[in-house]
């Protein structure tokens, strides 16, 4: 139904706060090709009622054709006057995980662009098809069996930065080709998507040949109202000392029973781990076994120790695979995934992990931890100092607490306990996206954008 797309179009923008520029990131494929056009068709020329369109095309130079095919869009664009920016990923690209690494270059090049081009949000061409097979290829992974696994989101924070929409995620590739056809209108088929090296493409032709459409264990709007309740469930029983121990009270130290909570207390682990996902299944059960048997001790899982003790949980990094890194003057650079290094003076400063020396033994038994703790995460905190060692020279370095699990990707209906997790580690909230949402403290409501599409049931 070709109506449906330009139906889409217009429900999109209604959901704007208030109008804004949209970049639209265009790769010359039927579905972005199609986002574009149907915006354009609602918005036109005019800048109506505030809106107006600029685009981008990220040429991967993976492929010999691709910097052709991004004229080719930059022309389409010129056709309709909108502005445009081809980006090209220089250098040297990895010999494996090619994929995911174009990935996020592609969202870093994306950003800078809408920088660039004034654009107040992203919006990528997702349709239900993708959301299909990310279903399926989560669940085949073992994902689906997690807690909270729901499909992909209809808003991302990408970077603290900027918000990514899909505004398709409820159409079909075949209504969208539909709309192109009738417009006249032809579009690229990039041959890696035929490639079946890739996971995507061996899914994709599973799922033509399976009768059975995969269905996501949680919906869009059950997510959102589990991360609500586990933001609740934070704030009432987690307290975080000097970003490095967390402390669980004692009442709630032993359940794991609690889905919610379960994902709570993990996602704050995956922050002290300087992780950026939450453990497999095996590795779950394996935390749930310790914490729900009571006993005093101590075991380790993706880089946290899970210290218990009578009066409650201690959580901190273990003081293992503990890399230096080196951050030149004006430079910024990430430790350990946990925390930010801005060096802001005239010489290199080296990151370790604490040095005996340094006082943070004495920050943490200040904090109200018991000496025991306060020395083992210690020894995980970071310590940073001149490089090298005699060089002279003020440390002039500020130090942010990264959030490895959202400071690239946050999906919109993880905001919530996002922010109560930010809060915890002394940071500011994650920025509000620029459409309305339905993703409030309680997670009442219809529980997702209005184009929003629901993995479960439009599968
Ligand atoms: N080279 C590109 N230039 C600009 N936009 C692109 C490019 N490749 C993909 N996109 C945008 O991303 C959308 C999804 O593309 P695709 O399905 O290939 O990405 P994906 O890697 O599967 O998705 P995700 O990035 O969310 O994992 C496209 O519809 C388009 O809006």
């Amino acid at each position: 139904m070709p109506g449906a797309v330009i139906a889409a179009a217009r429900q999109f923008l209604r959901s704007f706060a208030k109008p804004c520029r949209i970049l639209v990131a265009v790769s010359g494929g039927s579905d972005s090709k199609g986002l574009l056009l149907a915006l354009h068709s609602v918005i036109g020329n005019r800048d109506r009622d505030g809106f107006s369109l600029a685009a981008c095309t990220i040429d991967h130079a993976l492929r010999p054709e691709s910097a052709d095919e991004a004229a080719a869009v930059a022309a389409f664009c010129a056709e309709l006057g909108i502005p445009h920016r081809v980006c090209r990923w220089e250098g040297n690209k990895p010999r494996t995980g090619i994929q995911a690494a174009a990935r996020l270059k592609r969202y870093e090049l994306l950003a800078d662009a809408a920088a660039e081009l004034g654009a107040d949000c992203i919006a990528t061409a997702h349709t239900r098809d993708d959301q299909r097979e990310t279903v399926a290829m989560r669940s085949a992974r073992g994902e689906g069996e997690g807690p909270g696994s729901a499909g992909m989101a209809s808003a991302v924070l990408y970077g603290r930065r900027i918000w990514v929409l899909r505004p398709f995620l409820g159409l079909s590739r075949a209504d969208i080709r539909a709309f192109l056809t009738a417009r006249g209108v032809e579009w690229l088929d990039d041959p890696s998507n035929a490639n079946p090296l890739f996971e995507r493409v061996r899914v994709r032709t599973e799922l033509k040949a399976s009768q059975e459409a995969p269905v996501a264990p949680w919906s869009a709007a059950q997510r959102a109202a589990s991360s609500a309740r586990a933001a609740a469930l934070i704030e009432r029983h987690v307290r975080v000392h000097e970003t490095v121990v967390a402390e669980v009270a004692a009442a709630q130290a032993g359940n794991m029973s609690d889905t919610d909570w379960r994902r709570a207390l993990l996602s704050v682990a995956a922050v002290l781990g300087g992780r950026n996902h939450l453990p497999g299944h095996a590795t779950i059960e394996r935390i749930a076994g310790f914490v729900q048997a009571g006993i005093a001790g101590r075991m380790t899982a993706g880089g946290v120790v899970y210290d218990r003790r009578p009066n409650g949980l201690y959580l901190y990094r273990e003081a293992r695979s503990l890399s230096d890194c080196v951050v030149g003057p004006g430079e910024a650079n990430v430790w350990d995934g946990r925390f930010s290094v801005t060096n802001g003076g005239r010489y290199p400063v080296i990151v370790t992990a604490s040095h005996r020396d340094s006082q943070w033994d004495q920050r943490l038994i200040d904090a109200g931890l018991l000496p025991g703790i306060a020395k083992r995460a210690a020894r995980a905190a970071p310590h940073i100092a001149p490089a090298p060692a005699d060089a002279a020279g003020l440390v002039q370095a500020k130090v942010e607490c990264r959030i490895a699990l959202y400071d690239t990707f946050l999906p919109g209906f993880d905001r919530t306990m996002a922010n109560a997790v930010a809060m915890l580690f002394g940071r500011e909230p994650y920025p509000a996206p620029p459409v309305f949402d339905d993703f409030d403290r309680n997670g009442e409501g219809p529980g997702g954008l209005p184009w929003q599409g629901d993995a479960r049931t439009l599968c």
